[in-house]
């Protein structure tokens, strides 16, 4: 038996893939059946998550390997599901500029010491190893894709520029964005200062996602929709054009295949036929945003991705919204997932639903 640290390390012996679905529909292959996964599918509403969770701190489930890859693997156990996201969070990035954040209980992420004025950007480690300070996430990532089996596509994930930046500047969760927007309008030339920082030290992560075994990358600007577009023309998305752009690159260089790339712009209405124009192999849509105008406005060029209310689980009716949400979308160039990640009070048996109906009706569309 190899032991885990061992397998960490070992990148070069995966098993093979046994299910390429999401890959296929990333790049807009044609799909017997729709793929689905959950975003934050490892998480509360599962009770071996919350038993995991009850013995170790969030950050020290990221920072474990075979804590990360143990919480990983079990809604895979548990679903047919068609994708695994490795267990980390978006804010591991700050961390590694040397900003501390603790996971505060009910109230969720916290810094320590936010940034309050431009000239607290001075106190960043502006040339972080990231290699270095992330290696756990790649070793978790290198454990994961062994213990999967092949039996689904493991996705690596980072949180975009904006988002990180507001995290970095309100300290937490916020209602308003009031203080992170203040950036934007009062300091312009440090806010674009931290956003290209961010998107570098991005850039790399991902890249070593990449090198480590993650077989697709998702990007989450979970707080675009506080920008409206004007801002977000200006601080989002020249920055996730940029991410793609360069991680592709990067690995081209690296004589690697580039993996297919999702951005979740979250409540970025007005942008998706920006997003659709951007390398992006798959835009990701919340729930607020209608089937049809979705796919009107980001073409036939880009896979799409989503959108499920995360509420919609609690209906006694879901399999017909669900069913409702495949007919608009359509079965091809698409994968199911939901409008935004899955909340902690869901029955599990709700998300089993979801992937079933995916899968069914799906299939039997394309029977018809
Ligand atoms: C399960 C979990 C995570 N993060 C947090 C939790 C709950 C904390 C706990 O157990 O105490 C805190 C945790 N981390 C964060 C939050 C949101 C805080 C807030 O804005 O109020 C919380 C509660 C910050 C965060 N973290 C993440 C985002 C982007 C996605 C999104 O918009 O939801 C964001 C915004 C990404 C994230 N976070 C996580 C994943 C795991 C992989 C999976 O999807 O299964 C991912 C992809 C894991």
């Amino acid at each position: 038996m190899t032991s885990d640290t061992e397998l960490c390390k070992d990148r070069d012996n995966f098993p093979p893939l046994k299910n390429d679905l999401i890959l296929r529909a990333a790049r807009g292959e044609y799909t017997e059946m729709i793929p689905v996964w959950a975003m934050r599918q490892a998480g509360r509403y599962l009770p071996e998550f919350r038993e995991v969770r009850s013995k170790h701190e969030f950050f020290t489930l990221c920072r474990t390997p075979s804590l990360a890859c143990e919480v990983t693997l079990q809604p895979i156990r548990r679903f047919n599901l068609d994708a695994s996201i490795i267990f980390s969070d978006i804010l591991v990035i700050p961390q590694a500029l040397g900003m501390d954040v603790e996971m505060i209980p009910g109230k969720g992420p916290t810094f320590i010491r936010p940034l309050e004025h431009p000239k607290d950007l001075k106190e960043l480690e502006h040339d972080v190893d990231v290699d270095d300070k992330l290696g756990y996430v790649y070793d978790a990532i290198t454990l994961t894709r062994h213990k999967l089996e092949g039996r689904v596509p493991l996705i690596g994930f980072a949180g975009g520029p904006w988002t990180l930046m507001a995290y970095m500047i309100e300290g937490g969760g916020s209602q308003t964005m009031s203080k992170a927007k203040q950036w934007l309008y009062r300091y312009e030339d440090e806010s674009h200062q931290l956003l290209r920082l961010l998107v570098d030290i991005t850039v790399k992560f991902l890249v070593g996602q990449v090198k480590a075994g993650a077989q697709l990358l998702q990007v989450f600007e979970s707080h675009a929709g506080y920008l409206g577009r004007d801002l977000f023309n200006k601080y989002s998305l020249q920055y996730l054009r940029d991410i793609c752009k360069n991680v592709k690159r990067e690995l081209v260089d690296a004589k690697i295949d580039p993996v297919p790339m999702i951005v979740f712009a979250r409540g970025a209405h007005y942008a998706l036929q920006e997003l659709a124009s951007t390398d992006y192999d798959v835009i990701s849509v919340d729930w607020t945003i209608d089937p049809k105008e979705a796919r009107n406005k980001i073409g036939g060029q880009s896979t799409i991705q989503g959108n499920l209310d995360p509420c919609a689980l609690y209906a006694n009716k879901a399999k017909k919204l669900i069913g409702k949400m495949i007919a608009e979308f359509g079965t091809q160039r698409y994968i199911a997932n939901l409008g935004h990640g899955i909340y902690p009070n869901v029955e599990p048996s709700q998300l089993d639903c979801f992937v079933e109906c995916v899968h069914a009706y799906s299939k039997n569309l394309n029977a018809t």
